[in-house]
């Protein structure tokens, strides 16, 4: 029996995530939604394509008016306005109107491309979300967060638009390419240390089950961080004050993804963006040095990157600048008081962040 979540918006229940072990309920979940009228339109990649667009298009087919496929090619390359254009182009000619409806079927570009093409196309149409990375389903397919990359700048272009609807397979989990899945661990080890030290204690508790991807483990861990994820969006939809705070590891994460040309994956470089955050913390006196030295090295059994090599601080530090957090010219960064508990910091200097760039940069001499 599937479980669900229902998110709220102002206050109001918004829409529902549900948390399966199978998709065969997604065609329930669109009876619900009343899509029999409707057309649909998949949008995936050229990787998921390959793997379930078939197996959504024979659950749907029958729950709506008119089904259709629209795929671009995998990675964070295609997530460009470029891309966005092709969709509206195909959705013109496959007749949508308002009433339509988008499925985003993949990881976090899909999602974020697909919900700001629903964003945009007839100044707004219903979009689902079917997430299938590990990312994907334990973070951004939730809050409504929907956007493209612009001249290589991370989400730079992008709107709120909340789903209708969440739909999660965990099992699709089990065969994600490891790098893909443990990227994803990332922002799940994020969520516990801004927000839940049970739950960052729980995560190193569950460390072998999580690794071997116990399917039982697999579903209660999307489930804890999709519950954190909930409150924050919830008290704060449109990123007004606390949800900054989910960007925890993402404005040295961000840079970095642009300074290497997005060949790391996000997760990868949100795990490099929180060790540097939380050395700037420690250097702000509100972590102790142990504490520093366990949050980093916490990311290490989960296959996560703590240093990299063939960096330039100067040059992540001037990428850091266009990052989207500011506040009166000064860097909305986040820091750590402890695990469990972050804060918004505007004291954040070059300096730190030049410092913090150097100690996660890999070289002989750091390591003599
Ligand atoms: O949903 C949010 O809010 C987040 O910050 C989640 C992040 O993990 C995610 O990467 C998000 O897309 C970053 O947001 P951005 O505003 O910094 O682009």
């Amino acid at each position: 029996m599937a479980q669900r979540l229902t998110i709220n918006y102002e206050k109001k229940p918004c829409y529902d995530i549900v948390f399966s072990q199978t998709f065969d309920e997604f065609a329930f979940e669109l009876e619900e939604l009343g899509t029999e009228n409707r057309r649909l339109c998949i949008v995936t990649d050229s990787s998921v394509e390959a793997l379930y667009a078939q197996t959504i298009l024979e659950l749907v087919k029958d729950k709506c008016k008119k089904a259709v496929v629209f795929s671009f090619s995998a990675g964070e390359q295609s997530k460009t306005l470029d891309t966005v254009k092709k969709a509206y182009t195909f959705l013109i000619k496959e007749e949508f109107d308002r009433k339509d409806i988008l499925i985003a079927l993949g990881g976090g570009v899909v999602g974020d491309l697909t919900g700001f093409t629903a964003a945009t196309y007839l100044r707004g149409i219903d979009f689902i979300q079917i997430p299938t990375t590990l990312l994907a389903q334990a973070d951004s397919s939730i809050g409504g967060k929907t956007g493209v990359d612009f001249d290589g700048y991370k989400n730079m272009v992008g709107a709120f638009h909340m789903p209708k609807l969440v739909y999660m397979n965990v099992s699709a989990l089990k065969t994600l390419e490891a790098r893909q899945y443990f990227s994803g661990f990332a922002e799940i080890m994020k969520h516990g240390l801004i927000r839940d030290h049970i739950f960052y204690e729980w995560l190193l508790d569950n460390m072998y089950e999580i690794c071997e991807r116990e399917p039982s483990v697999l579903e209660e861990m999307v489930i804890k961080s999709c519950s954190i994820k909930k409150a924050v969006v919830e008290n704060d939809p449109k990123e007004m004050g606390d949800r900054a705070l989910l960007n925890f590891g993402h404005t040295i994460g961000h840079a970095i993804e642009k300074a290497k040309k997005f060949e790391l994956y996000h997760g990868e470089c949100v795990a490099l963006g929180c060790v540097a955050a939380a050395f700037i913390s420690w250097k702000h006196e509100l972590l102790s040095m142990e504490e520093y030295y366990e949050i980093r090295d916490m990311f290490v059994p989960f296959n996560l990157p703590i240093s990299i090599e063939d960096i330039n601080a100067e040059e992540i530090t001037a990428l850091t600048k266009s990052d989207k957090k500011m506040d009166a010219g000064k860097i909305k960064f986040v820091l750590l008081k402890k695990v469990g508990k972050a804060v918004i910091d505007t004291s954040v200097t070059e300096e730190d962040i030049k410092a913090a760039v150097e100690e996660i940069s890999f070289n002989e001499e750091h390591m003599s």
